[in-house]
């Protein structure tokens, strides 16, 4: 076998690897900031070809897992790899592969749109210019005003046009919409499935849980630092029922549900019980409708809202857990 056979046939299976390989993987990972945890032990495996949305509230420690995956932060413990690299051991190797856009993105605000595309490009390889020429177009850019004089808007153009123009196989981005009109916001979005559908890695954080339902295919909710819910959107829809139980004595004590039932959330309200319950049957209907007491039960299946206030709703105790 020749070795121009050789290195053909190991470019494919390189290119077969990284296809199957996780883009994303962390293990027990933590933060500890001086008055606070912002992890607590993070487990994620993120495949390629994905759009993986990161949900959480105000402080559920979001940027800190991007900013430890893009190299910018040290990790109090565990481990992670981001395209087989470890962005502890290589930042730069990190994000010169990646599409990075932060929550607040740094630019040098002297140059203008067109200047630093072209300092941009000379990081990269020939495409990037047109690809970014062609994306200031697109967003209606002005190439010669100066970073500094564009609005918040234009500004979150400007960055996702920089991380885009590399083509990079993995996207990783921090609230990416915020600022972007409805328009551009929903078009923007639309082009993250496409870039999912060629194999390529969008990884995004977010609050808007109505976007996240029109773009993920996977996600993960971190509330105080833990991973609450992960998995494939429309299993994870699947598995989430409310169930509504009547009682007959608003002092009644129901049976706890045991496994695989797992209650997210529970609420009592006079003789009404409401929760969200992971790994739904319809079988759990009958055995609540034969406890004493019980006059009626009623199911339906969970919005991605209610799943994610039910995933947070509860306080975390002195464990983390
Ligand atoms: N450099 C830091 N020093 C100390 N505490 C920090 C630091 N950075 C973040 N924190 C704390 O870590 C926790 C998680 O913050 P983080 O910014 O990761 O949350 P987030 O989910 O991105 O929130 P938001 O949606 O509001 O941006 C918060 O309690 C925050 O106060």
């Amino acid at each position: 076998m020749s070795n121009e056979t050789l290195s053909a046939e190991s470019r494919e299976s390189e290119s077969v690897s990284s296809l199957t390989q996780p883009v994303i993987t962390t293990q027990a990972l933590a933060m500890h900031y001086r008055r606070c945890d912002a992890l607590r032990g993070v487990d994620l495996e993120i495949q390629p070809g994905t759009v993986f949305a990161l949900l959480g509230e105000n402080g559920a420690g979001k940027t800190t897992l991007i900013r430890i995956l893009t190299g910018f932060q040290k990790p109090s413990a565990g481990s992670c790899t981001v395209c087989g690299i470890d962005p502890t051991r290589d930042p730069l190797g990190v994000r010169r592969q990646i599409g990075y856009v932060s929550d607040n993105p740094a630019l040098y605000d002297w140059m203008t749109v067109g200047q630093i595309g072209g300092f941009t490009a000379s990081f990269y390889d020939e495409s990037f210019q047109p690809r970014y020429d062609e994306m200031v177009r697109r967003y209606e850019l002005p190439l010669d005003q100066k970073i500094r004089h564009l609005s918040k808007g234009q500004r979150a153009k400007v960055a996702l046009s920089l991380a885009l123009s590399h083509d990079p196989s993995l996207l990783i981005l921090d609230e990416p919409t915020s600022g972007l009109d409805p328009k551009v916001r929903r078009n923007f979005l639309e082009s993250m499935i496409d870039r999912a559908a060629t194999g390529r890695t969008v990884f995004l954080s977010s609050h808007q849980i109505s976007e996240v339902e029109r773009v993920a295919d996977t996600i993960a909710i971190l509330h105080h630092g833990k991973i609450r819910l992960m998995g494939p959107l429309a299993e994870i829809r699947d598995s989430i029922h409310q169930v509504v139980i009547d009682v007959d004595d608003p002092l009644k004590a129901l049976a706890p549900l045991s496994e695989p039932f797992v209650v997210l959330s529970e609420e009592t309200s006079g003789r009404q019980r409401q929760s969200f319950v992971q790994n739904f049957d319809p079988q759990i209907i009958q055995t609540l409708q034969n406890e004493p007491g019980v006059t009626a039960v009623r199911t339906r299946v969970a919005t991605l809202e209610e799943i994610f206030v039910a995933c947070t709703s509860n306080p975390v105790d002195s464990n983390g857990v």
